[in-house]
């Protein structure tokens, strides 16, 4: 049995909103991203995940535990970040974390005292005046204060700037050496491609995809953008055996698809021809996922 199962998880809020027939897995240890646009169903799946919503159909099991007859357990030891972040009445962060800690039995502000100051955060300032990205910043050390196994975070970088979105990383990846397993929600796919192990996207409620990341990162068929410096070379360029994705005349530039086992042919080729510049376009998550939604798109 795998650490984090979703089975089958139906919720139908009507008109097509809510999740159908989700499934995902998640083992121990892993960093799970899961990707999709504004009303997708991300915060829907977390909430069932945390025992807030009863399924209507189907199941989350987390550490063999039930998801919602189970869920006081479990959320003593899931550090959670929610979508929307309603601190309870408190006057200070210092008083609302206070409290968190002792709620969950936490003597020990050692971990606390080491992520305010790595997200540098002020946490004695008055909760209700604070920053948005203040408050998100209060969110993520009550998350991960009492060093979790488990932490499920509903898109954790709101309000965050790229510094600390950078130092949010860094965070996450110590977490991620320690072995704890995380599940995380994003818009964007950039965020998710470099901390996580799995992505998945989810679209109109319904699971279109899940993928490893170092697949993406490893993918053997590269492009390359290659621009010539004289106009002759370039032409002469586009009779020779590559494929020929994108051609840019007024630039002198082509876009060639290209297997990693054909590197070397090309870089012989290219010792005759004087290059202005030759790049790597990176095959990213984006792409890839782009190509599934097209393709779903395209059966529809
Ligand atoms: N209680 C509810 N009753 C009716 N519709 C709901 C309810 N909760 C959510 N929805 C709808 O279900 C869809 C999925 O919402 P959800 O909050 O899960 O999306 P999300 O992927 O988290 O989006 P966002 O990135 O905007 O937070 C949305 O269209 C939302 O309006």
């Amino acid at each position: 049995m795998s650490y984090i199962e979703i089975k089958n998880l139906t919720k139908d809020y009507g008109h097509g909103k809510g999740v159908f027939n989700l499934d995902l897995t998640i083992e121990k240890g892993e960093v799970f991203g899961f990707v999709g646009t504004n009303g997708a169903g991300k915060t829907t799946t977390i909430r069932h995940m945390m025992g807030f919503l009863k399924p209507q159909s189907g199941s989350v099991t987390i550490n063999g535990k039930n998801g919602w007859t189970d869920s006081a357990q479990l959320k003593r030891m899931i550090g959670y970040i929610p979508g929307e972040i309603a601190f309870p009445d408190a006057p200070t962060g210092t008083e609302f974390l206070r409290r968190q800690a002792e709620l969950l039995g936490l003597t020990d502000m050692t971990y606390a005292e080491k992520v305010i100051n790595q997200l540098q955060l002020d946490p004695t300032a008055n909760l209700k005046r604070m920053s948005k990205g203040m408050k998100q910043k209060t969110a993520i050390v009550a998350a991960f204060m009492a060093d979790p196994d488990i932490l499920i975070l509903d898109e954790p970088t709101t309000g965050l700037d790229p510094l600390m979105r950078a130092q949010f990383v860094d965070i996450l990846n110590e977490q991620k050496n320690k072995g704890t397993t995380i599940f995380m929600s994003s818009h964007m796919f950039e965020e998710v491609e470099h901390t996580c192990d799995k992505v998945a996207l989810i679209k109109g409620g319904k699971l279109i995809a899940v993928k490893r990341t170092s697949e993406v990162k490893h993918n053997e068929n590269k492009e390359y953008k290659i621009e010539f410096l004289a106009r002759e070379d370039y032409l002469r360029f586009l009779s020779e055996a590559f494929t020929i994705l994108t051609r840019r005349d007024e630039q002198n530039q082509v876009i060639i698809g290209i297997n990693d086992a054909d590197i070397n042919p090309l870089f012989r080729t290219l010792k005759g021809y004087p290059i202005k510049f030759i790049k790597e376009i990176k095959y990213t998550l984006e792409d890839y996922f782009k190509g599934i939604y097209e393709e779903d798109k395209a059966h529809a």
